[in-house]
């Protein structure tokens, strides 16, 4: 299922922000000029103490760490999930030169010329292909973001007209990450299980074939971070993302945590795991999708590659009987995921509105 919108929209015109670089050396087009409530307030969020960070849990003391290592491992992981929804992850397995390759094809990408990659057009109501996501009318702000989107498993979503075939190495670098991706997506999912004290399994077997879609994005500097947003406050659909950020880039990603945008430190070689909305539905809100946007650097660009992890599109979600009792009644309604889906990419970003979707009382803030 490939969701597209159903009614004629009129987005205006989207400016590609390399090019409006390259045009305008400070101006910034009013339409990237957030309303004074949702401007980033640079100054603000980036002097937090460091114990205001989020976990790093070592996937190697789950693997292979002994009984103590491992349930000390484990606590660390419920709490991350419980708390904020975030985590990073080191000692992941993942062989470092691959994710140094999946970074130089996307910068190759972003840096080809604009004409090559708007062969491959984001189409509205869509995420796939170059342009900018969830713009869904003329006076929307846009982000200060180019984005290259595309759904890759299973192989019946798979479009090759949307994969590049420059630079050549592309597609054959894009598969061999996403099927490393998969492993550690499936590999967290069973300790997501264990720490929530049910089977390792549960996930897995309900999900079906699982669908992973990956979007590169690409922030470049901003000549007034202050007034921009590099991506709109939002919580993922997928059930788990996982977020590489560039190597050796500034700081951009941002989570709301207690009403205060919290930057995550990069960590070197780890990557960034968070929870998606539907492992809070599953979960019936123990774990929660947290809210995050990413910001702009003066000077700098930067670039991130995002893996979405989800149910196929056919699957029920709801929540789980085992996180259902008296102290916790249901949260969330039941659903097709497939809906769901098609409900979060045909609606502008809006932090955690999506999944008024799912609630009961759509009202409540849990
Ligand atoms: O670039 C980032 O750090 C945030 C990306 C993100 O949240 C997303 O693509 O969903
Ligand atoms: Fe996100």
């Amino acid at each position: 299922m490939a969701p597209v919108l159903e009614f004629p929209i009129n987005v205006g015109r989207i400016d590609d922000v390399q090019e409006l670089k390259k045009t305008r050396k400070t101006e910034i087009p009013n339409r990237f000029v957030r309303d004074m409530a949702e401007r980033p307030m640079l100054a603000a969020t980036t002097h937090l103490p460091s114990s205001n960070s989020i976990p790093v849990i070592d996937l190697s003391k789950l693997m292979k760490g002994n009984k103590e290592e491992f349930h000390y491992e484990i606590l660390k992981l419920s709490t991350s999930c419980e708390e904020w929804g975030f985590f990073q992850v080191i000692n992941h397995g993942i062989d470092l030169d691959l994710l140094e390759k999946i970074e130089k094809v996307a910068m190759e990408f972003f840096m080809l010329p604009v004409e090559e990659k708007q062969k491959y057009p984001m189409a509205p109501g869509t995420v796939q292909g170059y342009g900018q996501a969830f713009v869904f009318s003329e006076d929307q702000k846009l982000d200060w973001c180019n984005m290259f989107a595309l759904g890759l498993v299973p192989h019946s979503i798979r479009n090759p007209k949307l994969w590049p075939t420059n630079p050549p190495t592309f597609s054959g670098t894009v598969e061999s990450y996403s099927k490393e991706i998969r492993k550690l997506c499936k590999d967290l999912l069973r300790f997501i299980a264990l720490s929530l004290g049910v089977g390792g399994n549960v996930f897995e077997e309900m999900f079906g074939v699982s669908v992973q879609a990956m979007r590169m994005n690409y922030y470049p500097a901003c000549p007034r971070p202050d007034l921009v947003l590099g991506l709109s406050p939002h919580s993922d659909g997928s059930a788990l993302t996982v977020l590489q950020q560039g190597k050796g880039n500034t700081v951009g990603l941002q989570i709301l945590k207690n009403n205060t945008w919290v930057p995550i430190q990069p960590v070197r070689n780890a990557l960034v795991i968070n929870i998606g909305d539907t492992i809070e539905v599953l979960t019936n809100g123990r774990y929660k999708s947290s809210e995050h946007r990413a910001v702009t650097h003066k000077e700098k660009d930067r670039l991130s590659i995002v893996t979405f992890y989800a149910p196929s599109y056919d699957i029920e979600i709801g929540p789980m009987a085992e996180m259902v009792d008296e102290n916790n009644p249901t949260k969330y309604r039941r659903y097709n995921h497939g809906e769901y889906s098609k409900h979060y990419v045909t609606n502008k970003l809006q932090g955690k509105k999506t999944l008024d979707f799912a609630k009961i009382s759509p009202t409540n803030s849990f």
